[in-house]
């Protein structure tokens, strides 16, 4: 941990914590439920978003009964700020998505910059289909156009949040909840 971070134990004592552990995982086994039948025996290409879909894309593997194959993709454009800037890419998909199947895995569509450029991206690659998977979404106006969730885990409110695979200036990713600034 670099010293000029703000403390997360003062980010946490001014916090509220909106999503335990215990309720994350019942949600996630739902999602498995769902991605299961929507792929209808498909393997996919479970694609994870590094590095805040991290914890969220080890449960939702292990709630998925059909069997995956894995990549990573690294895109920030929060790179351990508060609020996003541009999106810089730090590793491409390494898989041939040629007419594959895709389960794109991120942790928070919050303006959805992130997710649509993955997803283009995915499908300038030649996927034949996309599906973007969350474990949350933000509530506000501020989603750009020409993306949403096609699963999704729990809704937030409009504050910073953190936990989960989440930072709060690269600290607190694991945390086992979802934690928002007041
Ligand atoms: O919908 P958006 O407004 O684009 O924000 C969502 C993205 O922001 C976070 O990534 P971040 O850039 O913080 O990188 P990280 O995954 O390494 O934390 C998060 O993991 C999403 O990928
Ligand atoms: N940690 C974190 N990353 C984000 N990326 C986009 N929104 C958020 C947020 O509220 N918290």
């Amino acid at each position: 941990m670099t010293t000029s971070n703000p403390s997360l134990a003062a980010a946490l004592a001014g916090a509220d914590l909106l999503f335990d552990r215990a309720a994350l995982e019942s949600v996630i086994v739902d999602m498995g439920r769902d991605i299961d039948a929507a792929l209808d025996g498909e393997r996919a290409v479970f694609l994870t978003v590094m590095n805040g879909a991290l914890i969220f894309a080890g449960h939702l593997a292990l709630a998925i009964r059909t069997d995956v194959e894995f990549d990573y993709v690294h895109a920030t454009r929060y790179r351990g700020a508060t609020s996003g800037s541009e999106l810089h890419w730090l590793r491409e998909p390494a898989v041939d998505l040629t007419d594959r199947v895709v389960l794109l895995v991120d942790d928070i569509l919050d303006e959805g910059h992130t997710l649509k450029a993955v997803r283009d991206d995915c499908l300038r690659r030649g996927a034949r289909r996309v599906l973007v998977v969350s474990l949350c979404t933000k509530q506000h106006d501020r989603l750009v156009d020409g993306i949403k969730a096609d699963f999704n885990g729990v809704e937030l409110p409009d504050r910073y949040v953190f936990g989960f695979g989440m930072d709060y200036h690269e600290q607190g990713r694991n945390l086992p909840g979802i934690y928002a600034l007041k």
